[in-house]
């Protein structure tokens, strides 16, 4: 599909989403260029009176969230949100998700975890029958990557650690993120269970479990999943 196309998808969610959003409310700001969209409309909405505040799950968004001119609180001000609308890399049939292609993970599974509804906004190439084609971030510390990379081989996980321009990908947690293939795995819960009992993992880019609507934009519409 043409970027624009794939872009206009985004958009479309986007805008579909902020709807959710009412006066009052602590919303969790997604991370990547979809959940940009919905931080452009919702920076617009508030220009036109709306009343909400926001908590970033990254330093980018944060920063997109200020030039938009939205209010933000930090989760620990806060403690629970009503609503996070952030984007995903994958999402099945059960609206389970491969989350952290932008290596927001952490803080977007803080937030989702605290945040009374969750909605995923995405563009259709992110709709899968199994997850896995996309590898699956994990955030990890620093002093333990030798080792965690070595146990991720053991398990058949081929690890790659993730690199930028400047050398190691930090994340704002100043951690670490490795790639993995999960392509040949069929029990997920069991997967993220095992993963997060490797000392040093922080946190998993499965989302399993926190999805209570997710809308994706196809050609010119909006498809909106809700949770069973
Ligand atoms: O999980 C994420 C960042 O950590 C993003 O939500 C995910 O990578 C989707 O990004 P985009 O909206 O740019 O396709």
């Amino acid at each position: 599909m043409k970027i624009e196309n794939v872009n206009n998808e985004k958009k479309l969610a986007a805008l579909e989403a902020v709807k959710y959003v009412q006066n009052g409310m602590i919303v969790g700001l997604g991370t990547g260029s979809t959940s940009a969209y919905m931080i452009e409309k919702l920076g617009e909405e508030v220009s036109n009176g709306l009343d909400i505040q926001g908590v970033p799950s990254s330093e980018r968004s944060a920063a997109l969230a200020e030039e938009y001119g939205i209010p933000l609180v930090s989760l620990n001000e806060v403690v629970e949100l009503d609503i996070t609308i952030d984007g995903a890399d994958e999402f099945d049939p059960g609206l389970q998700l491969i989350k952290g292609g932008g290596g927001a993970l952490l803080r977007e599974k803080i937030l989702a975890h605290n945040s009374k509804m969750n909605i995923i906004i995405a563009d259709s190439g992110k709709a899968v029958s199994k997850l896995g084609k996309f590898k699956l971030p994990i955030e990890i510390i620093p002093f333990a990557a030798n080792s965690i990379i070595a146990e991720l081989h053991k398990m058949g996980l081929k690890p790659e650690l993730r690199k930028n321009r400047e050398g190691e990908f930090r994340t704002d947690e100043n951690n670490l993120i490795v790639d993995v293939d999960i392509w040949d795995h069929e029990d997920l819960t069991q997967l993220n269970l095992d993963l997060l009992n490797i000392p040093g993992v922080v946190e998993t880019g499965l989302f399993l479990k926190t999805t209570d609507i997710l809308i994706m934009g196809k050609d010119k519409e909006v498809v909106t999943y809700k949770s069973q």
